[in-house]
């Protein structure tokens, strides 16, 4: 899209993700975690505006007034080391980016992640850079373990630190009822916290992909598990309440995603997830409704 005034702009949709399963396997010597996950993009979604800008540098804005607005934000730092890697120079043109935040901040569903995925996708277009997908997640990977997936999004599962990415099949779309309690968790510290010794359920990830494959959601919902509850859960019990209370709603399956303290419902009829909703609406501030997405490209 072009606006010969302003220059060229374009709109993206930054999809947020959440964790079906999450198994920590080690820890590596640089402190990360390896993983093996199973990631579902869902349709709650940032939108990320770019323009390109005869005045130098990068100018970002958002609705959200706490997020930063510099170097700090990681939407920020992907078009920095983007121009850098391709040789963009940000001396004699710029770029505007405004964010248009929907997806809860620091809530295990990584917004801040799907924002950079974003910016990388759309500078590449407005810049013409033609690079392909491998090389925009080679690229992004140092600026954060859940880029590479959010390039790419569908379902998919991500081991390494993230990074090691196979597509997968999900035959039947879910309706996801998500609930944000109103606590901060910080995704360093609940790996700092986790004790790999003291883990007793963990996914079983080969069941969980045949049964999304088979739209099996008996087996599926006994193969999902998110070892860093065993973090959360004793520090916030209110996340185990929530599971509890979505599977009392009807949800076919319920764990918190990623780090957290998100915690979300599987439904496969939008009416009970709708009902759900409302229900919990009624306690907490920030509840969605959303499905799941296939992946786009
Ligand atoms: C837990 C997960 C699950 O999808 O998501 P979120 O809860 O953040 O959404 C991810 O592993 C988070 O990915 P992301 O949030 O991109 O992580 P990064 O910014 O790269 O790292 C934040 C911190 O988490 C720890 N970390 C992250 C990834 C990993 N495989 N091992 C780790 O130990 C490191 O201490 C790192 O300093
Ligand atoms: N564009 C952004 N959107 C959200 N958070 C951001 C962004 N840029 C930087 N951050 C910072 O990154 C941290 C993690 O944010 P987020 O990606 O929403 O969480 P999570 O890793 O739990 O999915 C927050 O503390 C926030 O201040």
């Amino acid at each position: 899209m072009t606006n010969e005034s302003h220059g060229p702009t374009l709109t993206l949709q930054a999809h947020a993700k959440i964790n079906l399963s999450l198994d920590v396997l080690h820890k590596r010597r640089d402190g990360y975690h390896h993983l093996c996950m199973i990631m579902q993009e869902i349709s709650l979604h940032d939108e990320v505006h770019l323009r390109l800008t005869p005045e130098p540098g990068i100018r970002l804005t958002t609705n959200a007034g706490f997020l930063p607005v510099d170097q700090g934000n990681i939407a920020w730092k992907a078009a920095e080391r983007l121009a850098r890697g391709a040789g963009v120079s940000l001396e004699s043109q710029g770029v505007a980016i405004h964010i248009d935040k929907q997806i809860p901040v620091a809530a295990g569903l990584a917004g801040g992640s799907a924002d950079a995925a974003a910016v990388l996708k759309g500078l590449n277009a407005l810049w013409r850079l033609g690079l392909s997908l491998e090389e925009l997640q080679l690229i992004s990977l140092p600026l954060g373990a859940d880029i590479p997936y959010c390039l790419m999004g569908g379902t998919a599962l991500a081991e390494g630190i993230g990074e090691r990415l196979t597509p997968l099949t999900l035959a039947k779309p879910f309706w996801v009822v998500l609930v944000k309690p109103p606590v901060s968790v910080s995704t360093r510290e609940v790996y700092e916290a986790l004790k790999l010794d003291e883990i007793e359920e963990r996914p079983d990830t080969l069941a969980l992909i045949e049964a999304l494959a088979q739209a099996d959601s008996l087996t599926m919902a006994g193969a999902m598990a998110n070892v860093l509850e065993t973090v959360t859960i004793p520090q916030v019990p209110e996340i185990g309440e929530l599971k509890r209370r979505l599977l009392a709603l009807n949800a076919t399956a319920s764990l918190m995603s990623g780090s957290g303290p998100t915690v979300f419902g599987l439904f496969k009829d939008q009416e009970k997830a709708r009902s759900a909703g409302e229900k919990l609406k009624r306690l907490y501030r920030e509840v969605h409704v959303v499905h799941t997405l296939r992946r786009s490209q």
